[in-house]
């Protein structure tokens, strides 16, 4: 099957420019100047053409931070790879990573097939995997090189959670270790979970409840503690860091620091800090219990600090960490006590869109846009030029972006497995009209054309931003 896709504005990191773009199957045949012999050929030898006129042409999104069906606080995040792919596609994401988890006492490598047993056959759109390590021994540091042949070469691991998740600093240093010797990165949530547990106990026994005090227990400067700490140890290492989730100003001052001395440290922020803040925490009648994740909400005095981190680089993605509990059922476990309130908030279908309102206020230029949600996580996760950019050669993974179109978010209409969106009454400019994974059309004229199996595993190469 061959597809042109013509009279759109191909837009890329390096700028944007009027192109018609020709796809043979899976992949990008040519990208062609619209008045060219070649464009001229495509337009009646092509089986399908798809007019772009007044539209944007992007490579696929990439979200590099999921949670799909994941084990958390006893219970699930509820999207299955099934309904939380089909749901990216619906927002113009074509590829995500997610995060297999390992339980302490278990291997790496059955980590992974127990991932692998939830997502394959069942994805809509391509994916990959981080691994979360959170049992730190000689066994699991040799298996990160398995880990590696498997195309897994990404490893998370938590300064937060302590008892669940959390490693102890020599343990990190170790993991660090094994990451510079094997070509590999750290992936840091960086919190101090050990002093936000003294905080948590506190309010608690001070009755101080509430789904705000969430946020209250985890101020920024802890964020800005583990952070600075998490780069420290990796200095100390050489091995390079990728800081999850950042969502505080002191943060982001101490990645900036690092990166101003050459360090390799890289960052990624989630719309949810440069949108929402502590006062949807603070809503009423539980409400504020659809906001928990962790890092929390923030002051909203920190989203003009990760707006110009975006701008300079010193954040260098934007994920979701896309991570959805019911209100009902779920979030509801911790009414009485935020302490048990599932952490997660869900936006795996949003994250184009949002990021495009930061285009239409200024905020971000059309090409960043591109840049930070999906060529440079292509790069950072060892997939360009196979994703992230549309050229000659690479996945016919395509999205067709109504710039001047009006939609409204909601959980009456948004197509991810959860009852509320944090999102919810929120007026967008722009809005996607056709996507293409590998050459299949997915999302097309306001249906779903997808189909769970489509999606295949990417077997990930080493950063392109290592050293
Ligand atoms: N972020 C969050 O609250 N939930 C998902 C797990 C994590 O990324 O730490
Ligand atoms: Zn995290
Ligand atoms: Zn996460």
């Amino acid at each position: 099957m061959s597809t042109v896709i013509r009279g759109g504005l191909v837009v890329s990191p390096a700028g944007a420019a009027a192109a018609d773009v020709l796809v043979e199957g899976e992949r990008i045949a040519a990208v062609a100047d619209p008045g060219s012999a070649l464009a001229q050929a495509w337009a009646t030898a092509a089986d399908r053409t798809i007019d772009a006129t007044g539209k944007y042409v992007l490579p696929g999104g990439i979200d590099a931070h999921t949670h799909m069906e994941m084990p958390f606080g006893g219970t699930h995040s509820v999207d299955t790879f099934a309904t939380g792919t089909a749901a990216a596609a619906w927002g113009g994401t074509t590829t995500i990573i997610d995060f297999a988890v390992q339980v302490k006492g278990t291997s790496l490598l059955s980590t992974l097939d127990k991932w692998h047993a939830k997502a394959d056959g069942n994805c809509a759109i391509d994916y990959g995997f981080h691994m979360i390590v959170s049992d730190v021994n000689d066994e699991s540091l040799k298996e990160m090189e398995a880990c590696i042949g498997a195309g897994v070469n990404t490893f998370k691991m938590f300064m937060a959670y302590p008892g669940v998740f959390y490693s102890t600093d020599g343990e990190i240093l170790r993991a660090m270790q094994r990451a510079r010797e094997t070509g590999s990165m750290v992936m840091m949530h960086a919190e101090n979970g050990i002093a936000i547990d003294q905080l948590v106990a506190q309010a608690l026994a001070s009755g101080r409840t509430d789904p705000v005090h969430h946020s209250l227990t985890r101020p920024p400067e802890l964020e800005g503690e583990a952070t600075s700490r998490a780069i420290q140890l990796a200095k100390v290492t050489g091995a390079p860091l990728y800081i999850v989730h950042l969502s505080a100003s002191q943060a982001l001052a101490a990645v900036a620091a690092a990166r101003d001395t050459g360090q390799n440290v890289y960052a990624e922020t989630c719309p949810q800090y440069l949108y929402l803040s502590i006062e949807d925490m603070a809503k009423p009648d539980f409400e504020g219990a659809k906001y928990v994740a962790s890092p929390p909400l923030r002051e909203k005095s920190h989203q003009g600090d990760l707006w110009r981190g975006l701008r300079t680089n010193d954040l260098s993605v934007v994920s979701t960490d896309h991570c959805p509990f019911c209100f009902k059922d779920q979030k509801e476990l911790g009414r009485g006590d935020f302490s048990k309130i599932p952490n997660g908030i869900p936006g795996v279908e949003h994250r184009m869109d949002l990021l495009h309102q930061g285009v239409v206020g200024g905020e971000l230029s059309l090409s960043r846009w591109v840049e930070v949600a999906s060529a440079t996580p292509a790069r950072m996760f060892g997939l360009y030029p196979r994703k992230g950019v549309i050229a000659a050669g690479s996945d016919a993974d395509i999205v067709v972006y109504d710039p001047t179109a009006k939609q409204r978010i909601s959980a009456a209409t948004h197509h991810m497995n959860v009852d509320y969106s944090a999102y919810e009454g929120m007026e967008i400019t722009g809005q996607v009209s056709t996507v293409l994974s590998r050459g299949e059309i997915v999302i097309d004229g306001g249906e779903f054309h997808g189909k769970a199996g489509h999606g295949k595993f990417l077997s990930r190469d080493r950063s392109q931003y290592l050293i």
